[in-house]
């Protein structure tokens, strides 16, 4: 709007107008016409007005019946989805009517389970959905909401939550509709989107690159961390938080973060989730003087597979990612069993995946629940851990345990709250047809009176400040943590912030490693951290070192065969350091490629970058799909698991440095692409420069050998090298 409300288009505009004006009156009819039409336009105005009056009553109206919908079905809600059999197969379990399911056990005996909705094996994605759909809505008037799908793994909670191609998903179609209510509504609504999964304890934002595919445009994505904000509201410190603007964008980030999800094969499932992939969508209303908060979110969790160690028979990596997953199942559990039961006691502490959602998980938040079962026969023993998992969420019990009459009534009483609801959404749209009506008269009316340019410069102005508090909105709901706004005993000590990579530089590669240390009888813990820090001796090259310890569940001596990869970041070594030494122009090669995205990387705060980042109001989406393109597109010198090691080579001083970097990357792309690089510039030039600079490269000569030794202190085999080839 800022761009196009210039004067130069005002007046040509203008112009237009006048000439069309002078064309179509005669001199004498104008004023005349111009009284009547004035008045046509403050009377459909003044009608507009009160048919939007009337639809903020409305609204206001649906959304109590909404909450009283809630209230009386609960808080909590469970659904029940059966998935398909395979033909022969014996069935355990069948759906009876929407709301029950039998489960047949042995000797002939069976058990029936009610749930708010069972959801047969033929049942759609679309039938699914659209009993999933108020809580959008909810969303939308301002609760926190969480929709869960848990279940035996392999039962298709995935297939629920993702959907394919062509059977798309909740995640998806929640989207979608969260898109098209908001156009519907007359609030502005600004949607940021932000995805992450919780892998044997550790938090790993889906937005930024996996390691593998980093290569040498990104830095390591600093640690995530769990923060509570005075207000009582639960932020992750350095997730990546990106504007979406329309379903495509949103769709467009949550294909890049599922192709960033740990997976592997099990004998359960070829493509099992080895994590909880959990969605997180921020709504702030402009001005939602109604709606319950400010922000809120709505949380979609594909919790990973609870799995019978007995039956999967894992071993090594895949029983470990099973034992994690099943005490943050059970975790989850507990906590909503404690909210159920209205206890004092919430214990949100138990798991990272319930402190990620204490928030979200409350009286004041709707949470819904699909469970997955699986009808085949030999799976009946996960079937009823699942139930009795269901149970415990919610009093989903045997039939009969609620007496009839109290059901009867329950049910009339919802009945009666649809049935209202359906009445006011039908006379929604009608005043909503009717303003759209009006506002296609206003605008044919007011094609020949233009609004005079004092009119246009107040346009401009309201565009302004409603982008003017996006930004506003932006700024709140997405930078980091003001840390100045905790009282300080809950900031987070210097030591957990070092671990979250927000230390800046003021320690070295190495003395952040050794103030690592492991962690011993912990369960587990995971840091990583990123630091910038100029090579002594030089002053123009700059050492990145990122440093993650990861000392999780596994043992280290378990031994994972080839089979046992899970597709996760090497973050998950015992221990490891990576150091890239990036020479000026690499780092200015790379600081141009942040420029033109818009990224501005400070080799102070990697964490800050990935905000600042998210910040920008302006194509947001697109730098950062670009900038993974980008980033998957350079042929880096990256192995698997490995990290590159590109030794600073200033201009003049190429070939020195050059040919010490060509001994150790004779392999990689980068070496060959810095040696034809400095073959080119070998002009008579830089042979000068040379000689002159002898005295200089060999100081250089003692730095690279001092940076080398230091890389072979920590890590001999980075480079697949033996430490005396490097030596030489
Ligand atoms: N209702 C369904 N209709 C069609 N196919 C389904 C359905 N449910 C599951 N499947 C199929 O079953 C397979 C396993 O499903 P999915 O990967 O979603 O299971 P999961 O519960 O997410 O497993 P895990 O916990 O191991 O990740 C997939 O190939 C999926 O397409």
């Amino acid at each position: 709007m800022k761009t196009h409300l210039t004067c130069k288009w005002v007046d040509s505009v203008r112009g237009i107008m006048k000439a069309l004006q002078s064309q179509q009156l005669p001199d004498d009819n104008k004023t005349y016409e111009k009284s009547n039409n004035e008045a046509a336009i403050s009377n459909i105005k003044g009608e507009v007005e009160v048919l939007y009056d009337c639809i903020k009553k409305l609204n206001v109206q649906r959304r109590k019946l909404l909450n009283d919908l809630f209230d009386l079905k609960g808080n909590i809600r469970v659904f029940c989805r059966i998935r398909p059999i395979s033909i022969g197969n014996q069935k355990s379990v069948e759906a009876l009517d929407s709301n029950e399911m039998i489960i047949n056990l042995v000797d002939n005996k069976s058990k029936i389970y009610s749930f708010d909705k069972v959801f047969h094996p033929s049942s759609s994605q679309g039938e699914v959905f659209s009993e999933i759909e108020p809580i959008i809505k909810s969303a939308l008037d301002g609760y926190n909401a969480c929709i869960f799908a848990y279940g035996q793994t392999g039962t298709g909670k995935t297939f629920t939550m993702e959907g394919t191609e062509e059977f798309p998903g909740v995640v998806p179609r929640a989207i979608e509709a969260l898109f098209k209510h908001a156009a519907d509504s007359n609030h502005a609504f600004l949607f940021s989107f932000s995805m992450l999964e919780i892998y044997m304890g550790y938090l790993k934002d889906l937005l930024t690159p996996h390691s593998q595919t980093t290569k040498s445009i990104f830095p390591l994505p600093p640690c995530l961390s769990i923060q509570t904000h005075p207000n009582g509201e639960t932020e992750i410190e350095n997730l990546v938080t990106i504007q979406v603007n329309d379903l495509n964008q949103a769709m467009r980030l949550y294909k890049l973060g599922c192709g960033f999800r740990s997976t592997a094969s099990t004998n359960s499932n070829r493509t099992s989730s080895r994590s909880h992939c959990m969605i997180r969508i921020s709504i702030s209303s402009v001005r939602a003087s109604k709606r319950r908060r400010l922000t809120n979110k709505l949380w979609m969790v594909d919790l990973g597979g609870s799995e019978r160690v007995l039956k999967t028979k894992a071993l090594g990596r895949r029983f470990e990612e099973g034992k994690a997953i099943n005490l943050s199942l059970s975790s989850l559990g507990d906590v909503i069993h404690a909210l159920q039961s209205k206890k004092r006691h919430i214990p949100y502490r138990n798991s990272k995946l319930t402190q990620v959602l204490k928030d979200s998980l409350g009286d004041d938040s709707k949470t819904l629940m699909l469970v997955h079962v699986s009808p085949h026969e030999e799976d009946l023993c996960e079937t009823l851990c699942t139930l009795n998992f269901a149970t415990r969420a919610k009093r989903v019990q045997l039939r009969n345990e609620e007496s009839t009459e109290v059901k009867a009534e329950k049910e009339v009483a919802i009945n009666n709250l649809l049935q209202k609801m359906n009445r006011i959404e039908y006379n929604r749209n009608d005043v909503t047809q009717e303003i759209k009506k009006l506002n296609e008269k206003l605008g044919k009316l007011t094609i020949i009176s233009p609004p005079s340019l004092t009119e246009l410069v107040d346009l401009s102005d309201v565009c302004i400040e409603g982008l003017g508090s996006n930004m506003r909105f932006q700024k709140d709901s997405v930078t980091s943590t003001p840390l100045a706004d905790f009282p300080r005993f809950m900031r987070p000590t210097v030591c957990s912030r070092s671990k979250s990579g927000n230390a800046g530089v003021e320690s070295q590669a190495l003395k952040s490693r050794s103030s690592l240390p492991p962690r011993k009888g912990k369960g587990s813990t995971h840091c990583a951290k990123s630091v910038g820090f100029p090579i002594e001796g030089t002053s123009e090259c700059y050492s990145e070192s990122s440093v993650s310890r990861t000392s999780c569940l596994i043992s280290p001596t378990t031994k994972f065969s080839a089979d046992n990869e899970t597709e996760f970041s090497e973050e998950t070594s015992d221990s490891d350091t990576k150091v890239a030494v990036f020479t000026k122009q690499h780092l200015s090669e790379r600081d141009s490629i942040h420029k033109k995205f818009n990224l501005r990387l400070s080799k102070k705060n990697h964490a800050n970058t990935m905000q600042r980042v998210s910040t920008q109001n302006h194509s947001k989406v697109d730098n950062w799909l670009q900038l993974h393109k980008c980033a998957s597109n350079i042929n880096s010198s990256t192995h698997k698991n490995k990290r590159i090691l590109a030794i600073p080579i200033p201009e003049n001083k190429a070939r020195v440095r050059g040919r010490i970097v060509a001994d150790l990357h004779d392999e990689t792309v980068q070496g060959k692409e810095l040696r034809t690089r400095n073959t080119k510039h070998r002009d008579a030039k830089s042979v000068h420069m040379e000689n002159h600079l002898s005295s200089e490269l060999e100081e250089e000569v003692h730095v690279s050998h001092a940076v080398l030794k230091h890389f072979i202190a920590m890590r001999s085999h980075i480079l697949h090298v033996q430490p005396a080839i490097l030596m030489q």
